[in-house]
């Protein structure tokens, strides 16, 4: 059976593709989204951030705990209950999905259950995952299909076994040692889950960076601190094979020149993940791919004038906030294509683009790193400490620092990173400094109560005004 006539159809009921649908059922568009998941709720809710933040937050209560002794307080530490920990993050994650359930669900747009894949241009097949078929043409598409985990060719992987991020986030056991392949977010950030409730924690990690999204004296912060916690972090290696050996798995790897195996219960494989666009049949419908990846425009086109592509399929940044910004400008320029929308085609920008890992201490970035920053300007670099920071002190904290880069000329802040206390929080500061295009001066000059961590930002704000020689004598 063929059916005609929505203006946009959306593949992938995730993050973008939900951000996308309601945009474009706001601006008039007959809309429909196909979700082709055994279950409704995306990556974030399901697999992701949701989840994993809230394991982290039990590890992070189990670290104040062990320093309990510190402030004073007695209390000791007596281990994790790994079914309790998943029973929360289960009713967290239900009651999440159900909102997101309701928002699919709630008659604005047509919601279908089945897997999309391109005929042509303006034609997709759905194989319904209740059965039977159904043809759908649109005017306009949104491709949001998400991510899959990208499997790298590891000797013994297969046959040895290991837990992606999908098994530590709903699994009830908990490994009392685990090594960790990878050194991006998700591995730092299971790491640090682990290490805070108790477990044996080894990273292993290609490059000698890990967080390659940061600056190197950032993430070198983080390894100080994370191994402060106690867990082994291993850069600069080579994978060479994994064996089990009788109850543990072993991981063999180069490291610091010589060959090297580590034990543990459970190896957790968190080497990256890939646009998952093998399904769509996408040649069919003229989209370029570049790289094993949707290759978007700043439009959020992808070839054909009219089909668009927003979050993890395309990037360049694999976080919430982006996809949903991707899909809600994409959902925008496709009503401005059909003529329900007035005024130019609008670009994403990512001029504000945030990052924040959610470790213990956590990392958190905005604008440009310095690396990047160098490349392109002329600036001004100026850093500050947590464990010089009043209400850092209080708070315990020992690691981490605050660093913000302004453009020599034009003063303007351009980036900035945290690492350390509420890093993903006190970030936010400077993205709304960043948004009114503010100074140094203007942030040294905006109140900060005191004693806050807030308060941090005003020093390397005022040693970059002095040092642009802003400041009256
Ligand atoms: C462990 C983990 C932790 C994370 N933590 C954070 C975090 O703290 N902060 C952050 O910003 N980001 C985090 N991320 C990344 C974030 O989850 C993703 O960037 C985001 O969810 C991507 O949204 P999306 O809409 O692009 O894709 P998804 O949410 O994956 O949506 C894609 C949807 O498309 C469906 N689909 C796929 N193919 C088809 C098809 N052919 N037909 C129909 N439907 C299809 C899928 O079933 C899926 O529901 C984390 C990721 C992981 C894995
Ligand atoms: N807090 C957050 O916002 C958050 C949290 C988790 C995930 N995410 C997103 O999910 C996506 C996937 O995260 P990820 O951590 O899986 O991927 P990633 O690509 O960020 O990190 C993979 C890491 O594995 C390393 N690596 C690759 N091959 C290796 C090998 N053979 N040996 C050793 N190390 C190797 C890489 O150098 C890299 O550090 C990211 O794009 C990230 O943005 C975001």
């Amino acid at each position: 059976m063929s059916e005609s006539d929505f203006d946009f159809i959306v593949i992938g009921g995730g993050s973008a593709g939900y951000a996308g649908a309601a945009t474009a059922s706001r601006l008039g568009l007959k809309t429909a989204v196909i979700e082709g998941g055994p279950e409704v709720g995306g990556l974030c809710i399901l697999r992701g951030c949701m989840p994993s933040k809230t394991l982290l937050e039990s590890g992070h209560r189990a670290e104040e705990i062990r320093h309990a002794g510190e402030f004073g307080l007695r209390a000791a530490y007596q281990g994790a209950d790994g079914a309790a920990i998943r029973a929360r993050k289960r009713k967290l994650i239900g009651e999440f999905a159900d909102h997101r359930r309701g928002q699919l669900e709630n008659g604005k747009f047509d919601f279908i259950r089945g897997e999309a894949a391109f005929v042509d241009a303006h034609t997709v097949e759905v194989r319904l995952l209740d059965g039977g078929t159904r043809t759908l043409t649109a005017r306009t598409f949104l491709i949001a299909t998400g991510s899959s985990i990208q499997w790298h060719d590891i000797p013994g992987l297969r046959e040895t076994g290991c837990w992606t991020s999908d098994e530590v986030l709903d699994s009830e056991h908990i490994p009392a040692s685990v090594v960790l392949l990878g050194g991006g977010a998700i591995a730092l950030e299971l790491a640090s889950y682990y290490q805070g409730i108790g477990s044996r924690v080894t990273v292993i990690q290609r490059s000698e960076q890990v967080l390659k999204e940061t600056d190197a004296d950032v993430a070198e912060e983080l390894v100080k601190a994370l191994e402060h916690r106690g867990m082994e972090i291993c850069r600069k290696t080579k994978l060479l094979r994994v064996e089990r050996v009788g109850a543990l798995k072993r991981v063999h790897f180069f490291h610091e020149g010589k060959e090297r195996s580590i034990d543990a219960e459970e190896i957790v494989y968190a080497l990256g993940r890939a646009p998952a666009i093998e399904k769509l049949q996408l040649a069919r419908a003229g989209v370029k791919t570049g790289h094993h990846s949707i290759a978007a425009d700043l439009h959020q086109r992808c070839g054909p004038t009219h089909i668009f592509a927003a979050g993890d399929v395309c990037g360049p940044v694999e976080v919430v906030h982006i996809a949903i910004q991707q899909a809600e400008i994409a959902a925008r320029n496709a009503a401005r294509t059909l003529g329900h929308l007035d005024g130019a085609m609008e670009k994403t920008d990512y001029r504000l683009a945030l990052f924040a890992v959610f470790t213990d201490p956590q990392v958190a970035a905005v604008g440009l790193t310095e690396r990047d920053a160098r490349k392109k300007h002329k600036i001004v670099v100026a850093k500050y400490p947590f464990a010089d920071h009043g209400k850092a002190m209080i708070h315990g904290s020992q690691h981490g620092f605050v660093k913000l880069i302004a453009e020599r000329d034009s003063q303007q802040i351009i980036g900035a990173s945290c690492i350390g206390p509420d890093a993903a929080e006190l970030i936010h500061e400077i993205v709304v400094a960043m948004h009114f295009r503010a100074t140094a001066r203007d942030l040294m000059h905006i109140p900060h109560y005191h004693p806050t961590l807030s308060e941090i930002w005003t020093y390397p704000a005022e040693e970059i005004a002095h040092e642009i020689n802003l400041m009256p004598p």
